[in-house]
């Protein structure tokens, strides 16, 4: 479970953050979407704390991500790309995070399988698509075996094997009762895979719930973005 709570940011005179609030339940797929600039990745980024908020919460399974134990294996995360050294190869990128967090080496076959990086576990990061460098972000935050995943834009790179296939494996990762976050600017990538949509546009959330709540009184989730956010006109 994440619990965002009256968050607010501000960069110099700008309020990137305005009282942002919204739960990510176990179980759900919860999609973020707004355009580019909304301030979905800022809000990430005080979730998994790499940044700090001007006031409000924002938790994970209750607590502030920097009071985690364990954090990797509570909540794993990908915000863009792989954080992979170029000289490394997979395994020996996944071998030092894992070994880093106290995670048993068992677990680096397991995910390059998982993600489909099973053959390329010798080859270096730099040799690497944009599409694999996102399969091997994806691997290092499934390494911890968390509860929680947040994931900013991860479809970015993947072709459409690949994201029809991670779409198949965040709504397996949820019905097993975890929590999965999912932030996006493609309206039809969340509306096939979210359970529930949270909507941010200029630092404020303008809606949330359902698909289908969300679209009601529009003719599409489309023209419920345009009027929820006031782009495309
Ligand atoms: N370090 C920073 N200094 C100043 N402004 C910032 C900083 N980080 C983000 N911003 C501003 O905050 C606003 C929100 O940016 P953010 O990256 O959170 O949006 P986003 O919804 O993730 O967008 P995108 O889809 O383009 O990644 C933008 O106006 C951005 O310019």
């Amino acid at each position: 479970m994440i619990e965002i709570s009256g968050l607010v940011k501000r960069h110099g005179v700008q309020t990137v953050l305005r009282e942002v609030s919204f739960t990510a339940k176990a179980g759900q797929v919860t999609g973020f979407l707004g355009p580019n600039g909304a301030g979905k990745s800022s809000t990430l980024r005080i979730l998994l704390g790499l940044d700090a908020a001007d006031s409000g919460t924002a938790l994970v399974g209750g607590k502030p991500y920097r009071s985690l134990r364990n954090p990797l294996r509570t909540v794993g995360s990908l915000l863009e790309g792989s954080g992979a050294h170029r000289s490394r190869t997979a395994r020996g990128h996944l071998s030092w995070v894992a070994a880093s967090n106290g995670i048993p080496r068992r677990r680096i076959a397991e995910v390059l399988d998982v993600v489909g990086l099973g053959d390329a576990a010798r080859t270096r990061v730099g040799a690497f698509s944009l599409g694999m460098h996102q399969r091997l972000g994806l691997a290092t935050a499934l390494l911890g075996e968390p509860d929680v995943l947040v994931l900013d834009e991860p479809v970015n790179g993947l072709d459409p094997h690949g994201i029809r296939w991670l779409r198949e494996f965040l709504r397996s990762y949820a019905e097993q009762g975890r929590t999965v976050l999912l932030s996006s600017h493609l309206m039809s990538e969340l509306a096939s895979t979210a359970d529930r949509l949270v909507v941010i546009n200029r630092g404020a959330i303008v809606h949330s719930g359902t698909v289908t709540e969300v679209t009601a009184g529009h003719a599409s989730l489309e023209d419920a973005f345009f009027a929820l956010t006031g782009e495309g006109r």
